[in-house]
Formats: structure tokens, C-alpha cells, sequence
């Protein structure tokens, strides 16, 4: 999927939610464990009810590997159900050197069809260029995390430049991308930063996860970060798809993902995307 198909997505479902598919076996309701694949049947049941909502899924990558063998074909399966016009995002945080790269490229984008990877950029151009040598592929490059661990490195300012390291990040990046095949990682728990980062990056795409379950802000995010395409995705995993544990999971996995969808398209319409 291209930008211009994605912003048009958008537009027309009035939402720039990503439902994360952070599947736990451990936290899959009973009557699901019975089936030959649970996970599988899980994402089913999510994606039939979240669908309308929202305009990517998020796999991460780590829920699936580590099932081994069995994990991965979930996967495939979880992959090839999810509609074509909904946006995926593979939660890989890959990145070595450029031999290896091309091969972690080659997995996500040829033997799967993702539309997009996250990868870390602590390795260099070498690293993330295999990944945006893709037509129609974007990368989704690590600027700045949610987590609390982002103080300890992601903060630290040059001497010589000024710039904070993810400033540099996303500077850095920018010239081996654009817009059309490069988008961000920005946390939703540091809103506050996100007009900064506009001022580096104002036309890529933000992957923002964070909201839910750890207490990031959509309005904060919204206010903060939108651009005249959005340019937002703003990924909700744990409080989506755990938002009921029953057997009615599905049911109120829908429900959650159409207020945030319906708390979203206020959004887009202040800031006249729709
Ligand atoms: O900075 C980051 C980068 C990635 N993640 C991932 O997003 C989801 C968030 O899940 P929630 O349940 O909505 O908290 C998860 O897959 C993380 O690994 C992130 O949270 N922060």
C-alpha cells in the first residue's frame, strides 16, 4: 500500500487506528484454547470486530516467534485474513548489518507481504536501507520509544550539534527516505514532544503506540502531532483486544475500537483532513 492509499483510508473511515495483535496464549479466553489454532482464531474474531474501526493491524512480531514453528504459521494465517485495504505493520524492530538486513527484508516483505516493518536505527544506513529499497514498503524507524527505558539513551544531547539523539534519528534518516517510504516511531506517553518532531519530520507518516494500557493520550497525541493528512497511526494493543476476557472478548474489542475510532474522528475533523 502506498501513502496516498493509506490517507484515503483514512478519509474514508474516519480513523487512524491501529489495533495491535499483541496475541498471548496465556491471555486467550478458554473456549478458544480447545481449537487446533487459538491465536489464529483470536485474531479472526479481533479483526472481524475491529475492522471497520480501524486502518492497520500491528502484529508483534514476538507473540508469534515465540510459539516457534506454530507461532509463525499463525502468522501467515493472521496475515493473509487481515483485508487488503487495512495497513500492517510488522512489529519486528529488525536492523544488522546490510547483508543480514536484506534478509529480514526479504522475510517481511517477500515471504510475508507485510506493508511495513519496524526497525532500529542504532546500526546505520547499511541496516535500514535493504528495507527501503521496496516499492510500496515503508520502514518504521524507532525515533522515540514509550517506554521508560527511552531516558536512558534517546535524550542524550551533542555537543557538537545540539540535537537530541532522536532528533538526529529522524534528521539522519530523513535522507535515506521520505515521506512516501519512511515513517517514525514516537510514543504516545510523551505527547508533549510531538510538535518538535512535526518540526523535523512534517509530512511522515508517526506510528504512536502507547495509548491504553500504558496511559498515553490520544488527545494530547491528536493535538500535538496531526498534519494536513494526519499523518498519524495511533496503535492500541492490550486495551483493544484484553478489553474482556469472556467469551464476548470480541464483541467488546469492537466496541473499544469504534470509541476510539469515533474520538478520532473529531480529531480529523478539527484539523480538516475530512
Ligand atoms: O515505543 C514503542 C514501540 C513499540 N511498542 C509496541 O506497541 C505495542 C503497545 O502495546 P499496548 O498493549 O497498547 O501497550 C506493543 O506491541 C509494544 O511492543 C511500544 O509500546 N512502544
Amino acid at each position: 500500500m502506498n501513502r496516498q492509499e493509506l490517507v484515503a483510508h483514512i478519509k474514508a473511515k474516519k480513523s487512524f487506528l491501529c489495533v495491535g495483535l499483541d496475541t498471548d496464549i496465556e491471555k486467550i479466553p478458554n473456549h478458544l484454547k480447545e481449537t487446533e489454532d487459538p491465536i489464529y482464531e483470536f485474531n479472526k474474531a479481533i479483526i472481524d470486530a475491529t475492522k471497520d474501526y480501524c486502518v492497520a493491524y500491528k502484529p508483534n512480531i514476538a507473540f508469534y516467534e515465540s510459539l516457534g514453528s506454530k507461532g509463525w504459521s499463525s502468522l501467515e494465517k493472521t496475515l493473509n485474513y487481515i483485508p487488503k485495504d487495512i495497513f500492517t505493520i510488522a512489529d519486528a524492530k529488525r536492523g544488522d548489518i546490510g547483508n543480514t538486513s536484506k534478509l529480514y527484508a526479504r522475510a517481511f516483505f517477500e515471504q510475508m507481504d507485510f506493508d511495513s516493518i519496524t526497525v532500529a536505527p542504532y546500526m546505520g544506513s547499511d541496516s535500514v536501507l535493504p528495507f527501503l529499497s521496496y516499492e510500496n514498503k515503508f520502514v518504521i524507524l524507532l525515533a522515540l520509544t514509550s517506554n521508560e527505558g527511552a531516558l536512558d539513551f534517546q535524550f542524550m544531547t551533542s555537543n557538537s550539534t545540539g540535537l537530541k539523539l532522536y532528533e538526529k534519528v529522524i534528521e539522519k534518516a530523513s535522507t535515506w527516505g521520505n515521506p512516501e517510504n519512511l515513517m517514525f516511531v514516537v510514543g504516545a506517553t510523551r505527547p508533549e514532544m510531538l510538535k518538535n518532531i512535526r518540526k523535523l519530520a512534517p509530512d511522515n507518516f508517526l506510528l504512536v503506540p502507547g495509548v491504553g494500557a500504558q496511559g498515553g493520550s490520544l488527545e494530547g497525541v491528536a493535538m500535538n502531532g496531526m498534519n494536513k493528512d494526519c499523518g498519524l497511526l495511533v496503535n492500541s494493543s492490550r486495551g483493544v483486544i484484553y478489553a474482556d476476557q469472556s467469551e464476548s472478548f470480541a464483541t467488546v474489542a469492537g466496541e473499544k475500537a469504534k470509541e476510539l475510532q469515533q474520538e478520532m474522528e473529531g480529531y480529523l475533523k478539527k484539523f480538516g483532513v475530512i
